[in-house]
Parts: C-alpha cells; structure tokens; sequence
C-alpha cells in the first residue's frame, strides 16, 4: 500500500494555518475595536497623544486583516508585531509601568507556540520577548511617565487592559485545544478506518476481534464470524476499470452495516474482502445476518451506484468462537467455509464444517 503520511502530514499542516489565519484575522478585527475604544477614552481623559496612537493601532490592524484575506502572511505579522511592540511600549512609557499594556506582550508566547514556525525559532522569539519585556520593566523602575493620567483612570485601564489579556488568552487556548482535539479525531480515524469503504481496517478490526474471543473466554457468550468475499471481482475491474472496481467496495461499505446490528462490527479484511464479528450471537443467527447481506448485495442497484449494468454477489463464510480458538482458528474456519462457497458456484453462504445452501 502506498505511504500517504506525508500528503496526510502536509494537508493537516495545511489546515491549521488556515484555521490558524482565521483566528489572526478574528484578532485583529478584535483589537482594532478595542483600540477605537481607546482613542475616545483617552481623548475623555486629556491624552492626545495616546489618542492618536490608538487610530495609529487601528490603522496597523486594519492592514493585517487585509493583507491576511490577500495571503500577504509575513506582512500581516510584521504589522501586528510592530503595533503590540510599540503599543504596548509607548503606552507603558506615556502613563506608567501600571496602566497594564505590557500585558499584551504575553499574548505573543501562545501566538508564538501554535504558529508553524520551528522550535529554535520559538525559543529565539520568545527570548528576545523576555528581554523586550524585562528591560521595559527595569526601565520604569528609573523614570516617571511623560504622561500620567488620575489614579482612577489608571486603575480603569489597567484593570480593562488585564481583562482583555485574559479573554484573549481564553480564546487562543480555547482554539488550540479545539485544534488539539479535532487533529486526535482525524488521527484515530485514520489509525482505524479503511478510507476507501468507510468500514474499520484489518488491524483495528483484528483488535476488536480479539476483544470479542477474550470475552467468549470470560463471560461465554456466544460469538460468531464472517467472511465475504466479492465474486469474481477481478473481472470487474478489468472489463469497467479500477475506478468502478472501488466503486462497487464503496458501496458494500454502505450496504454491509445496513444489515447488521449497531454492536455488529464490520472491517474491510483485505481487497475485496469483509470480515464481520457478530457478539453475543449463535452462528444460526449469523447465517441469517450473512443471508440478508447476500441477498441485500444481490438486488441492489449497482447501475446507480456504478453507472455500470452489473450484477454483483458475494460469498460468505461463516464460524462460531469454540473453546480453545483464537482469532487464526476462528477465522480459518470462516475462510474454509468462504473457500467451499466460492467452489460451490459463488453467491452463496456456507457455514463451517457443513453445507448450508
Ligand atoms: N478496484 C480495486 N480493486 C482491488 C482493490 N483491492 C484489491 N483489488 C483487486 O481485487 C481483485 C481480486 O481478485 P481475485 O483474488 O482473483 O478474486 P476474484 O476475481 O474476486 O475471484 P473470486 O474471489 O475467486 O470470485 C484483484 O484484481 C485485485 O487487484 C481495491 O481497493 N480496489
């Protein structure tokens, strides 16, 4: 089977930059509304300047957010780097180590963290964060600021600036444990799926199989198997092509569990065969299940799942757990039982050890 874990690598690369983008662009739309905020506020206080620096911020913002839709992604950042830089800085120098604007400088670790960039130059990024942000810190324990505004304004901004660092902490870690969680999904499914049938694949089915004996061992409830297996499948994919060939597998990934019980589990076992393990279920009863498949396969509508005029029928074989089986023996007699199926004439379910039809 070919390695597709590179395009796969890539494709979810790929996915969380744009899901990435997306939350920059929220970001800046974000802080250019807080920072509209900020002008009025500081023109209600008697700041000009700081005024001005937020329409300067919004401007800054406004950029990004249009050079992100423009795909313009190192500009975007260089933009919003440069206004929380000096933002934050000019902000501290104008009205003091205690106005809070520092604070947005933290934002940058996590911003740092889930962007794609390399380890080393995280480290490098944040260590020259670390700095910018200490030597702030020192700076103001030796000057005063050039603009101080009333203590109780001070505490307002402050504390507003603390509560936006924190929502926006919130957000970024509420999306990176979204991102998280939705990579842990796509990962398990392909760890377990068969992408072709939908159905699970032969090593997360083999697991499951072996769950089921364990249990017949522990608890004794019955457990039987099957094998199905496409009849003369080859000549299908040689006379309509390989094409038609997956869409026939396709479609007996939609039609096998129509037929079974929602604790029935079925995987694609192999190219064109199914194993299905039935708990708690005597082989009559799965001879029965095995039926309805057949005949399910045998009338259905391949034109409309095709395009092609075919008619396509399966043999079955089919095996109970017995004491002393393990998977290999349990699946043996399935395929023995497939095997006397498929020189009996095909389309047909044959129990193990007997003819059934
Ligand atoms: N289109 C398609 N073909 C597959 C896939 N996996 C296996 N095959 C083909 O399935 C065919 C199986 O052929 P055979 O083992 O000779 O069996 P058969 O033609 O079904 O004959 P009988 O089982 O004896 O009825 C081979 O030609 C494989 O190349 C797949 O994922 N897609």
């Amino acid at each position: 089977m070919a390695d597709h874990s590179g395009a796969v690598t890539s494709a979810s690369r790929r996915e969380r930059g744009v899901k990435f983008w997306r939350v920059t662009r929220r970001v800046c739309q974000l802080a250019a509304t807080i920072d509209i905020s900020f002008f009025f506020l500081f023109l209600f206080l008697g700041s000009p300047i700081l005024a001005w620096i937020n329409v300067a911020s919004v401007a800054m913002y406004t950029a990004a957010y249009y050079a992100i839709n423009r795909r313009q992604n190192r500009l975007a950042i260089a933009l919003i780097w440069s206004e929380v830089i000096i933002h934050s800085a000019l902000g501290t120098l104008m009205i003091g180590w205690e106005s809070g604007f520092h604070y947005y400088l933290l934002m940058f670790i996590p911003t740092v963290c889930i962007s794609s960039v390399r380890p080393g130059t995280i480290i490098s990024l944040i260590v020259v964060l670390w700095g910018y942000y200490i030597g702030l810190d020192i700076l103001m324990w030796f000057m005063e600021p050039f603009q101080p505004i009333p203590s109780g304004a001070l505490l307002g901004v402050h504390l507003f600036n603390l509560s936006v660092v924190f929502a926006m902490f919130a957000y970024l870690s509420f999306f990176y444990m979204r991102m998280v969680v939705s990579a842990q999904r796509k990962l398990q499914r392909l760890a377990t799926v068969d992408s072709l049938t939908g159905l699970l694949n032969r090593r997360h089915g083999s697991d499951l199989a072996e769950n089921e004996i364990a249990r017949f061992r522990r608890v004794g409830h019955p457990v039987a198997f099957m094998l199905l297996d496409v009849d003369h499948f080859k000549s299908f994919n040689d006379q309509f092509g390989h094409g038609t060939g997956d869409a026939i597998l396709t479609e007996i990934g939609r039609l096998i569990p129509a037929q079974l019980r929602v604790q029935d589990i079925a995987a694609r076992w192999g190219g064109e065969e199914f194993l299905v393990i039935l708990p708690d279920t005597k082989i009559e009863s799965a001879l029965a299940s095995a039926e309805r498949i057949r005949v399910a396969l045998r009338s259905n509508d391949w034109k409309q799942a095709t395009g092609e005029s075919i008619d396509v029928t399966i043999s079955v074989g089919v095996s109970e757990v017995c004491a002393n089986d393990d998977l290999a023996s349990v699946i043996s007699r399935a395929d023995r039982a497939l095997y006397r199926g498929k020189a009996g004439g095909r389309n047909r379910v044959e129990q193990e050890g007997e003819l059934q039809r």
